[in-house]
């Protein structure tokens, strides 16, 4: 009697171990749909969109590539910071249904998905990235 009581608590235990392990933090709710057509308006209104997290280093790569290294200015680029923003998380949830990218750095250059930090810095290493910015910015 003992026995099978401990065997259940521990099966219960372990559920809900399983539970939380795949699906606690995983659970992601869907955007809204104005949310989503609020997103893709911000991508195809502004020529440069990022969305980043200020904690995030590739997030601060790309920044630097860009502002930095390719002197854009701030009024050249749509960066938004979604960790510092209240609707952060949902937009980040629009962003993963309109990209299929779930992480940040997120880039569109003239409305085109160009994906992660990883991408954008494989675009200027195959010397791409300038002309794209210069017919972004023209
Ligand atoms: N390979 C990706 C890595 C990006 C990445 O791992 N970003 C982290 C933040 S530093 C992320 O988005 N984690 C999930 C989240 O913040 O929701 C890139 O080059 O952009």
């Amino acid at each position: 009697m003992e026995y099978s009581r401990t065997l259940t608590l521990v099966a219960l235990v372990f559920t809900l171990f399983i539970i939380r392990r795949f699906f606690g933090s995983g659970f992601s709710k869907m955007a809204s749909p104005q949310t989503v057509q609020h997103v893709r308006s911000l991508i195809k209104d502004n020529k440069i969109f990022v969305a980043a997290k200020t904690y995030c280093p590739y997030c601060n790569a790309t920044l630097k590539l860009l502002f930095q290294d390719k002197k854009l200015r701030k009024d050249q680029v749509l960066l938004l910071q979604l960790d510092t923003m209240k609707e952060g998380s949902e937009i980040q949830e629009a962003l993963t249904e309109i990209s299929g990218q779930r992480t940040v750095p997120n880039i569109y250059i003239l409305g085109e998905h160009i994906g992660g930090n990883s991408d954008l810095q494989a675009l200027e290493a195959s010397g791409k990235l300038d002309e794209l910015l210069e017919k972004a910015l023209a």
